[in-house]
């Protein structure tokens, strides 16, 4: 009997060790404020990995579905080359741009996130920190995790855009648009590629519950905790020439219409009268199959004719990204996810380390290339192997 209890404790032993090991240990949200090491942002990933739970990394890591698009818009760049040029005479290269009127130390800006607060407890406050010591511009999402005001004041004078969910609300539009004109912000992102999310697996397979607040829309109901399906119901889901129209109106700011993919919604952004486009298919989140935003980036340019800026996003990693998509057709390049890794590991100075890093390779690409401002860059002309 007693050599069957034992049997039995030992039984329960192991099951409880396999368990202790398999389960994941509690990751409390970072504090850290440092300057990171950076070999590269794809080892930034890894790193960052290690310091988010499996739910919040699957969210700000994955695509949608066979993550097709999202793998192809950072592969997509290899299909071009640069051509290296020793030849010019350049004693130093320039890095800095402007966008409507707003000095940049180089043409890399932030794309807009939800969910800064899943990465760090400071969230937008550290990351709009960053952005201005890089001097960069900070695009804030309507789903901030702090509200518009406190993160404007957490870095006075830094540059920001708004980035705007429209709801089917128009109170709610209105509501918002004002608070971010009264803040500060320099121009509304208007997203028109999320009338739905796109199919997450991760987030499915990690029974992940988008669980980070987002004081903006709870401050207009009142307090109400909104869940992220009422939050996601709220949204207008189709988007037409008239809701540009109706927004630069009611904001009186430029407006730049995020998501475009096609020479013919771009057209249609133009003809509305929109300030800017943003060429992104949502960082590989949304439509799984669509093309990547390099591949698509001439075609949308030749409609374009310089009339605006093109802001382009999705699958940049490398200052040789940010390099190509300025020689196709881009004026601007917007980062996503690394800067949330950067977030993660060093809150504002990790936000800057990661800027630091992409400037520094493209800089080096630059010197490389015989390119010695981001005008030249633009003029700059890839080499496809393919038609050689
Ligand atoms: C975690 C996460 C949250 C995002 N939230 C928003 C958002 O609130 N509004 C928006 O327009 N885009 C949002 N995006 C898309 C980004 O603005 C951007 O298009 C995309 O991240 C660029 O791709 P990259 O991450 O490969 O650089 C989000 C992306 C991620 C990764
Ligand atoms: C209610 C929160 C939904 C956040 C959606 C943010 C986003 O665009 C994403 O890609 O995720």
């Amino acid at each position: 009997m007693n050599a069957f209890i034992k049997v039995l404790s030992l039984g329960f032993l192991i099951l409880c060790c396999n368990l202790t090991i398999k389960a994941e240990p509690i990751k409390t949200i970072s504090s850290s404020e440092k300057r990171i090491k950076i070999i590269n942002l794809y080892e930034l990933e890894k790193e960052a990995a290690e310091k988010l739970s499996i739910g919040a990394l699957g969210y700000v890591k994955g695509g949608s579905e066979d993550e097709i698009t999202l793998r192809d818009n950072t592969e997509s760049f290899n299909r071009k080359n640069i051509i290296p040029n020793g030849l010019t005479g350049l004693n130093e290269v320039a890095l800095k741009t402007k966008l409507f009127g707003i000095d940049l130390a180089s043409p890399i800006i932030l794309a807009p996130m939800a969910a800064h607060g899943l990465v760090h407890q400071e969230a937008d406050k550290d990351t709009i920190k960053g952005t201005r010591k890089a001097g960069t511009i900070m695009s804030i999402s309507t789903y901030s995790s702090v509200p518009i005001e406190k993160i404007a004041e957490s870095a006075p004078n830094a540059p920001f855009f708004f980035q705007l969910y429209m709801s089917k609300d128009n109170n709610f539009n209105e509501y918002i648009i004002k608070k971010a004109k009264e803040a500060g912000a320099k121009a509304i992102i208007l997203t028109v590629d999320s009338g739905v999310p796109g199919n997450r697996e991760a987030d499915i397979r990690n029974n992940y519950e988008y669980s980070v607040k987002t004081p903006n829309v709870t401050e207009f109901y009142a307090g109400k905790t909104v869940t992220q399906s009422e939050a996601r119901a709220m949204r207008k889901l189709g988007f037409s020439a008239e809701d540009i129209s109706y927004i630069k109106k009611i904001s009186g700011l430029p407006v730049i219409v995020k998501g475009i993919e096609s020479p013919e919604a771009a057209k249609i952004a133009i003809d509305a009268r929109a300030d800017g486009i943003w060429v992104s298919n949502h960082g590989g989140r949304q439509l799984d199959g669509a093309p990547s935003t390099f591949n698509m980036l001439p075609h949308i340019a030749k409609v374009v004719q310089k009339r605006v800026p093109i802001i382009f996003d999705s699958g940049v990693r490398r200052g040789s990204h940010v390099f190509k998509a300025l020689a196709n057709g881009a004026d601007i390049v917007a980062i996503g996810r690394p800067a949330l890794y950067g977030l993660a590991l060093g809150g504002a100075d990790g936000v800057y380390s990661v800027f630091q890093h992409l400037n520094k390779e493209l800089e080096t690409v630059m010197i490389l290339a015989g390119t010695e401002n981001v005008e030249a860059v633009k003029n700059n002309h890839l080499f496809d192997p393919n038609k050689p």
